[in-house]
């Protein structure tokens, strides 16, 4: 772990963490036996910061990802994001919450194959039915510079470029805190490193939270916080605890 790292700024200026998970548990049933995936995790990410969560294969990160962002409903414990308790929210409600304050980054960038760029971008707005503020988007667009490429499909741009368009996505609604899954796991290091310092930049320049799995060490250096999970629980964490 990188000794220089900055201890993390665990509360927005308000008092209210982007993100906060409380005792979460995951316990996945139906097989010969139960899996702990998540053992009673307590973890707060403040508004403007980028943590890098790593550890072992099956120590639990992508199950973090998961219950935090609401993707996946814990068998016990609580999220918050912002100030809405995940568990008190309907479904309608949290598909709601996840469209308009979650963004998502994948290592496998999930665009829309039949889709222009700018259409993928604007898609996350389209199925909220939100009016799209023109200026925000032109900055996200400029910001991950693929202005020049928005008439283009996916299929049309490299790896890095289909990541930026990704990212472009993930951020249009404005969102409270971008998901990454492995962002960069499917990139070259060059092309990753790019990718590292505009997601950084995100966070230095808009006050973004970012919250990012990664094996990667070299990735890990940009964040501001890096959590080690094993078993299910943190093991190391850089940054404050809830
Ligand atoms: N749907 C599921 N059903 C049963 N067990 C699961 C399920 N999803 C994950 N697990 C188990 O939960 C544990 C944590 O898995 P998780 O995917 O969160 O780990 P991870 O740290 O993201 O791993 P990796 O780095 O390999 O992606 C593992 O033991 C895994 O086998």
């Amino acid at each position: 772990m990188d000794p220089g790292l900055q201890p993390a700024r665990v509360a927005a200026p308000n008092g209210v963490a982007a993100v906060r998970v409380e005792h979460l548990t995951r316990i996945y049933e139906g097989g010969d036996q139960p899996v702990t995936a998540l053992a009673g995790v307590d973890a707060a990410f403040g508004s403007g910061t980028f943590t890098a969560v790593m550890g072992r294969s099956g120590s639990g990160k992508s199950t973090l990802l998961q219950t935090a962002a609401g993707l996946d409903r814990p068998t016990s414990g609580r999220v918050w994001i912002g100030d809405s308790e995940l568990s008190r929210l309907s479904e309608s409600q949290l598909t709601r919450l996840r469209r308009t304050k979650i963004g998502f980054v994948f290592q496998a960038f999930n665009l829309v194959g039949a889709l222009t760029v700018e259409e993928n971008i604007t898609l996350p707005l389209r199925l909220s039915g939100v009016r799209p503020d023109r200026r925000w988007l032109a900055e996200v667009v400029d910001r991950v510079g693929v202005g020049g490429r928005l008439r283009h499909r996916p299929a049309e741009l490299s790896g890095g470029q289909q990541q930026r368009v990704a990212i472009a996505r993930a951020l249009a609604m404005r969102p409270t805190v971008v998901f990454a899954d492995e962002p960069t796991g499917a990139l070259d290091g060059q092309t990753a490193a790019d990718v590292l310092v505009l997601l950084k930049s995100i966070v230095d320049d808009h006050g973004q939270t970012i919250i990012m799995v990664t094996h990667d060490q070299v990735a890990a250096s940009y964040a501001d916080r890096v959590m080690v999970l094993a078993d299910g629980r943190i093991s190391a964490d850089t940054g404050g605890q809830a």
